[in-house]
């Protein structure tokens, strides 16, 4: 099952679909007023959707090419067609056992947890739905593949191709998306936090893209997408706020790698296609975006070996977890208080793919 965050596919799926998104969260009207004309700026669909369905295409080419019959599904935690119909439908195809593929490559509770949560509620509908009293389904989940070799050298091409479009001496600004600082402190169970996963990712890509060109490429990292209440931190510089600081000092080109995100959806195409490349214009910087890892070869190859790697666990034999970095490979199964949204903050809400659901 892919596993994703969903979004509108039309004006007037905006607003309900951010009110799923943002049920409880405590972000002011005024950033959903925002956000909701980022949408419509678009004509009111995110460019995630056709991202996803060709995503699940290239995963179902790259599973026959290699001789292996496994359906994939895909489900979204906040737009149709969501998890628990997803999870409804492969039960009525006869599967008993199903592994979700997360959209998001890095651990923290927006990009696991948050998930899981979903996995675990969605669970508990197909069951109501059925009359059963327990899960008449298990999920499992591939590990976090920031660290995984095919994510990071899917990366490595694009930002390398990207260098090869700007002026000599660019800079590399990776970008991801901003998360609260409590949540930053609350992803440190899993062996690193967000940004420090970002970091490792961002120092081998860097090096590997230096190599490539014959000298060093000097490189930051900085975030975009920003929500909340101002009173709260979240994780900075804001990408815009960077590019201003670089220009000031000097720096005449950048490359802005959006290694936080797998494919170009709403936050690459506003946030930093058309936000961040306006700040760039009007500092006379000279910026070329990088593309996203998308539907690459390296990339979708490494997710079926993700695939197999979590079967090959699961029939509990002694794999080797592909990594690069200094990180070692994420776990598939969250120890108790895996990537709250808050450190010491129960929720309340089971999660599935956890050896303690309730923690
Ligand atoms: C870390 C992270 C990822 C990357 C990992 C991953 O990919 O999962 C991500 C992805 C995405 N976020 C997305 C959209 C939104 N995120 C929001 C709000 C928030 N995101 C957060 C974090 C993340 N978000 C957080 C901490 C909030 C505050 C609310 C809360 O504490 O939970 C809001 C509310 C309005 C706003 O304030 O922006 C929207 C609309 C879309 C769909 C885009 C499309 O339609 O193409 C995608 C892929
Ligand atoms: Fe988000």
């Amino acid at each position: 099952m892919l596993a994703s965050f969903g979004g509108p596919d039309g004006p007037d799926d905006v607003l309900p679909f951010l009110r799923n998104v943002t049920a409880g969260k405590g972000i002011p009207d005024e950033r959903l007023a925002e956000v909701a004309e980022h949408y419509h700026h678009f004509g009111g669909a995110s460019p995630i959707n056709g991202q996803n369905l060709a995503l699940q295409r290239a995963l179902v080419e790259e599973l026959a090419r290699r001789g292996i019959d496994l359906p994939v599904v895909w489900g979204n935690r906040n737009w149709t067609p969501y998890t628990r119909d997803a999870l409804a439908a492969a039960h009525a195809d006869g599967a008993r056992r199903v592994l979700a593929l997360v959209t998001s490559a890095y651990s923290s509770y927006s990009g696991c947890r948050q998930y899981r949560e979903d996995f675990w509620s969605s669970l508990d509908a197909v069951a109501t739905e059925l009359s059963d009293t327990e899960h008449p389904l298990v999920v499992d989940k591939v590990r976090s593949y920031f660290n995984h070799p095919g994510f990071v050298a899917a990366n490595v091409d694009a930002v390398a191709e990207a260098y090869a479009r700007v002026p000599a001496g660019a800079r590399v600004v990776f970008v991801t998306h901003s998360i609260p600082d409590t949540m930053e402190a609350a992803s440190r169970i899993s062996g690193a936090t967000y940004s420090e996963q970002h970091l490792s990712v961002a120092e081998v890509v860097a090096k590997a893209v230096a190599e490539r060109v014959g000298h060093p490429v000097e490189w930051d990292l900085a975030y975009c997408s920003r929500s909340g209440p101002p009173s709260q931190p979240w994780l900075e510089p804001d990408v815009n706020d960077h590019l201003e600081a670089l220009a000031a000092s000097g720096t005449a080109a950048v490359v802005i790698a959006p290694i936080g995100f797998i494919s170009d959806h709403m936050e690459v195409a506003f946030d930093l296609d058309t936000e961040a490349m306006e700040t760039a214009e009007r500092l006379g910087l000279a910026a070329v975006r990088a593309d996203t890892v998308g539907v690459r070869d390296a990339f979708v190859s490494g997710l079926v070996d993700l695939v197999l790697e979590r079967a090959a666990l699961a029939r509990g034999e002694d794999v080797q977890q592909a990594t690069v970095g200094s990180l070692p490979a994420f776990r598939s199964v969250c120890a108790p208080g895996c990537c709250r949204r808050q450190d010491g903050v129960e929720s309340g809400v089971p999660a599935a793919c956890s050896t303690d659901p309730l923690s």
